[in-house]
């Protein structure tokens, strides 16, 4: 791990971060969803999560972004200890937050008018953004007229009008289908390339991860869930998250990656049927 010299450069640090909850069966209970887990993201680097189903990953996301208090460790932005929400954090979440009763348009400008942006500005940003996303003419739709992708498309223009420096994804494609998927992961780490800012990027797909990320962290099965394996992605870039998956690198990092994730997606899912039993 980098010495603490070194950190200044680091977006967001994660430091020794436990989450513990009332267990929701017996309130009595105590359990701990995620212990002593560092995690580091420099400006400019893309950081995926991968981890079984339930382990943690989300409760991960919501320290990062502030809108839960870990029950120790401290969570650095820029250097800064975080207190509160993450101003400097845009989210993206499995589903998307656009209002129905909004405009495309409206939904995208509506962070900007929280800021206070005067209304011809915010306009003309979330237009261009609008553009930007594939969605140029669309800013009339209401969300319930726009496809499952133009909606994430139009959920994307929303997190990045804001021009965060870091921002935190959680499974943020999972709904959609394979082509619209890889459609929008390309255009994320083409809009990423060209503005480079900090990502963690939560998923459970491996395949996922490993295209979009230069660097793969992989959480164990919970309780008491933790980093177990870190993988630097040293696949070329500008990348299309379809063709490199057939790149002998990629092929050889998934083998690495998934040796270290197998045992713990099985001992997930043993869990998950426990619990359903
Ligand atoms: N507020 C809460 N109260 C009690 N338990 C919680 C709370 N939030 C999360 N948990 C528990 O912590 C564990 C981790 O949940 P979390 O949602 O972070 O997992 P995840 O890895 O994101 O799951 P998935 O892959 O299904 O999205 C789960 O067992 C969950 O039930």
């Amino acid at each position: 791990m980098a010495d603490t010299d070194a950190l200044s450069d680091h977006a967001l640090e994660l430091l020794d971060i436990n989450c513990t909850f009332h267990a929701k069966e017996n309130p009595g209970q105590r359990y701990t969803a995620v212990a002593d887990t560092t995690l580091r993201i420099r400006a400019g680097e893309f950081v995926s999560v991968v981890g079984p189903t339930g382990c943690g990953k989300s409760t991960l996301l919501n320290v990062a972004a502030g809108l839960l208090a870990p029950s120790s460790g401290a969570v650095k932005v820029f250097g800064q200890p975080l207190a509160g929400i993450n101003t400097r954090a845009g989210y993206m979440f499995q589903s998307d937050a656009l209002m129905p009763w909004r405009s495309a348009r409206d939904n995208v400008r509506v962070g900007l008018q929280y800021r206070g942006v005067p209304d011809g500005d915010a306009v003309a940003q979330a237009e261009a953004w609008l553009a930007r996303v594939g969605l140029a003419g669309f800013g009339d739709r209401y969300p319930h007229q726009l496809s499952g992708g133009m909606r994430k498309r139009a959920a994307l223009a929303q997190t990045l009008v804001l021009d965060p420096d870091i921002i935190l994804m959680d499974e943020p494609f999972s709904a959609l289908d394979v082509q619209t998927r890889q459609l929008m992961e390309n255009e994320v780490l083409a809009l990423w390339a060209s503005k480079k800012k900090a990502v963690l990027f939560i998923t459970h797909d491996l395949d996922e991860a490993i295209a979009m990320s230069d660097r793969v962290v992989v959480l164990s099965a919970g309780p008491a869930t933790r980093p177990i394996g870190e993988f630097v992605i040293d696949l070329p870039r500008p990348r299309d998250v379809a063709e490199v998956r057939t790149h002998p690198r990629f092929v050889e990092l998934h083998t690495q990656i998934w040796n270290v994730l197998r045992d713990e997606v099985l001992k997930g899912y043993a869990q998950q049927l426990k619990k359903a039993a």
